[in-house]
């Protein structure tokens, strides 16, 4: 299976995020994708090639100018006010809070942020847009023919919604890939999110939509981030009434527990008859991840992959979650090789 990868991901590290009530160093750090990338090498899965640069037209595609216009002026903003540490909010737009977007920076990161752990830094912006390229690369080749390809996306996308980021997610990756697959050609795309956190950004991105169905195996948001979406009654509205699953897990649920939500996800993208899958592929479902609560084992993602396959769908696959940076490559590759071997 061929990797599309980029260096700029190294451009993205933050220092720290607040998390269980204090300052920690950040879980989301380069040497996940690098060693992702050493285990795409070592286990030989296949080639691996960069991105080339789509601009902005395809992020715009999902995500509302202004947030993309902040993002892009975020740091240089920050940094004129004398600031060289990250840049986190430190208060939330809430209810009965008035709506409008903030002129000033400060008030800006607190608008167009979810939460307080997905830092903006100087590197920010070129390593999301790179991230965005490698997804964006990765629908071209599976255009151009690939049965299944593997976009190495750091930072991750699958928190970040049409105008907010945050769970270290500031462009939707998986959604970008999958709006670029509908203005390609294919009729119906279908999302599928295997990460131990719900995709709330793809959901609020395709909610009101017929043409990407979106489904998402989780979490329960009773206990579990992001906590305010992501429960089994949200199924989309208007025209995207039915388009959207949530399959909310208890933390701390069996392997097969998970494996049959899974397998009623992927009834219903057979029974959807879509023409191309993009799979939101976290591994922090790992028994051993240090922020999340189920208990799959490293050879329960060769039994992933060979699920995916199963329904024989041009299949895209971007990174997101997982924290165990030892057993992380391992993981996605298992996923990755496990659908090859049943392809
Ligand atoms: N800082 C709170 C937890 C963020 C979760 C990030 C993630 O793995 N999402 O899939
Ligand atoms: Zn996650």
């Amino acid at each position: 299976m061929l990797t599309i990868y980029s260096d700029s991901h190294r451009l993205q590290h933050g220092r720290s995020e607040l998390i269980d009530g204090t300052l920690k160093p950040c879980f989301e750090t380069p040497s996940r994708a690098d060693m992702v990338l050493a285990a795409v090498r070592q286990r030989d899965l296949g080639d691996v090639a960069h991105p080339r640069r789509h601009g902005l037209e395809p992020i715009l595609r999902v995500h509302d100018e202004g947030y993309v216009r902040f993002l892009e002026t975020a740091w240089q903003r920050w940094s004129e006010m004398g600031r060289d540490y990250d840049a986190l909010p430190k208060m939330w737009q809430i209810r009965r809070l008035r709506e409008a977007v903030p002129e000033h920076v400060e008030g800006q990161l607190c608008y167009y942020s979810m939460d307080c752990g997905t830092p903006i830094t100087a590197g920010t912006w070129q390593a999301a847009t790179a991230s965005s390229d490698v997804a964006l690369t990765a629908v071209d080749r599976l255009i151009g023919g690939e049965r299944a390809i593997f976009a190495l996306t750091r930072p991750p996308g699958h928190h970040a919604a049409r105008d907010y980021c945050g769970g270290y997610c500031f462009f939707n990756n998986a959604a970008i890939a999958a709006q670029a697959l509908r203005d390609r050609g294919a009729h119906r795309v279908a999302v599928l999110d295997v990460d131990y956190h719900h995709g709330n950004g793809t959901q609020d991105i395709f909610y009101h939509r017929s043409d990407v169905l979106f489904l998402s195996i989780h979490g329960d948001p009773r206990t579990e981030y992001p906590f305010f979406l992501g429960f089994a009654d949200e199924k989309g509205e208007g025209e995207g009434l039915g388009y959207n699953f949530n399959f909310p897990l208890a933390a701390g649920s069996c392997v097969s527990t998970w494996f049959f939500a899974l397998d009623c996800a992927l009834e219903q993208i057979a029974r959807f008859g879509a023409e191309a899958l993009v799979v939101s592929l976290g591994v922090d479902t790992f028994e051993g991840d240090p922020i999340s609560r189920f208990q799959l084992g490293t050879p329960d993602f060769v039994t992933l992959g060979a699920r995916l396959a199963g329904l024989k769908l041009p299949t895209l696959f971007c990174l997101e979650g997982g924290y165990a940076v030892g057993p992380i490559g391992d993981n996605v590759v298992n996923v990755l090789a496990g659908f090859e071997a049943r392809s």
